[in-house]
């Protein structure tokens, strides 16, 4: 049985803060929520859902091979296998929305962005698994229809959690979003309007890798973002195949910037949550994909081995002193940060209880499990107090803004480079 400490975002015993650089700084007294991480090594919190049988998997028979126990474990067992793995937290096919959201630490991330962290939640496993259910809810159908708030997603109700804070009398916090995917191999803006064209990924030695020219839209009110969210994600590439009929083929990266409007000597704290939904892992042969769609897959398939391969090494002992290979993919450049830097990392494991999955569902588990070995040191970002840098300017009649010397930039600011204390 595991510990506390084994389970997620606790430091580990023995681990001492290390010197806090530039734009990252030590808590003042009294910021007890950046309290025993800070600085510290902290472990990844993974967590795993196991979706329901799909009416396709009834009808076909399917035995469901996952079971899962009390205690965050579950049970595979199918003729030529047996094992137990064991997570922060498991959600089994009959846990609601809500009940993912609140067992999965959710709520603590988000309060952790208020406070200048820079929080990531991904979620990950093969096509067809439940990640964008998860992440989003069944998004797909409310074109048409209304979403019931019931199986809104946890990005809609971190949303919801994090405007009733800065609603709340001590908050005082400016909210901004970007939205980009990886589609083979290229980064894109999704709230760009016109035709999706590839920004660049570049690296500094401040801020490591970061993306030039991407859009960020200041939004106010939970209707703001989640039409940003619908917006983007109707660009969004997806496609239907044989396992899904809207099986998305791009990695999506949502990032939500959280600036805290502290007074003017103090420096700000300034915090990011990021919401990154991977495209699944799929055998082609089991997908049907041909074509364009076979291209997406081998892309797919391609970064999503870049990012076990830098999981494992990042989760030998000692692995950090060995040479982790971010530049592989677009998609370990962008996660950099989240695996191995200073940010706060919650995972979300996704798998099918279908014995037709159980290979995919093992592997899964297995990258899962490696994952949960992985450790950042965490530490919150400042802005610093100086020479003002330059701040966007409201345009009336929109949520969006323009930087000094833009002419046209609407609906949302762009970013060539990374500001001060601030990737
Ligand atoms: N927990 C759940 N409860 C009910 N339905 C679910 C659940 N998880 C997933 N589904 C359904 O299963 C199907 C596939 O889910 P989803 O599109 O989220 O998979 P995905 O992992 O994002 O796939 P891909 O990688 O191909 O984009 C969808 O129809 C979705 O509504």
């Amino acid at each position: 049985m595991e510990s506390e400490r084994e389970r997620g975002w606790e430091p580990q015993v023995g681990t001492r803060p290390k010197t806090f650089p530039r734009g990252q700084e030590k808590p003042s007294p009294g910021e007890e929520r950046e309290g025993p991480m800070v600085g510290r090594e902290t472990r990844l919190r993974v967590v795993l859902r196991v979706r329901p049988l799909t009416c396709t998997e009834m009808h076909r028979g399917d035995r469901q091979v996952v079971h899962s126990l009390s205690d965050g474990t579950v049970h595979v067992s199918a003729a030529r296998h047996d094992a137990i793995f064991g997570f922060s937290a498991v959600f089994d096919a009959g846990a609601s929305q809500e009940a993912v959201f609140e067992g999965s630490g959710m709520r603590q991330l988000v309060e952790l962005a208020i406070d200048g962290f820079s929080c990531t939640v991904f979620a990950f496993g093969q096509t067809g698994s439940g990640k964008t259910y998860t992440l989003m809810g069944p998004l797909a159908q409310s074109e048409t229809q209304a979403v019931s708030p019931a199986l809104l997603g946890l990005m809609q109700r971190s949303f919801a959690c994090l405007l009733e804070r800065s609603r709340s009398c001590s908050s005082d916090l400016a909210l901004s979003a970007s939205y980009l995917e990886i589609y083979n191999e290229q980064v894109r803006d999704l709230l760009s309007p016109g035709p999706p064209c590839a920004l660049p990924l570049r690296w500094s030695k401040t801020h490591g890798f970061y993306v030039e020219n991407q859009l960020s839209v200041d939004f106010e009110s939970l209707e703001a973002i989640t039409d940003l969210l619908l917006q983007g994600s109707q660009r969004r590439r997806t496609s239907a195949h044989a396992l899904n009929r809207h099986s998305s083929r791009s990695h999506a990266l949502l990032t939500i910037h959280v600036r805290s409007r502290a007074p003017r000597a103090c420096p700000s704290k300034q915090g990011t949550l990021c919401f990154v939904d991977l495209a699944g892992s799929e055998r082609v042969k089991e997908t049907g994909s041909r074509g364009e769609l076979s291209v997406e897959a081998n892309n797919i398939n391609r970064s999503l081995l870049a990012l076990g391969h830098c999981i494992s090494l990042l989760a030998k002992p000692g692995g950090k002193r060995t040479h982790i290979p971010y530049r592989d993919s677009k998609l370990t450049r962008l996660l950099a940060r989240s695996l191995g830097g200073s940010g706060i990392t919650l995972m979300v494991a996704c798998i099918s209880p279908s014995s037709r999955c159980l290979s995919e569902t093992l592997s899964t588990l297995h990258y899962a499990s490696r994952a949960r070995r992985v450790t950042t040191r965490p530490l919150a970002n400042r802005a610093l107090p100086g020479p003002p840098m330059p701040q966007p300017v409201p345009v009336e009649g929109s949520t969006g803004v323009l930087l000094p010397g833009q002419d046209v930039a609407l609906p949302g600011s762009r970013h060539p480079q990374p500001q001060q204390g601030k990737r």
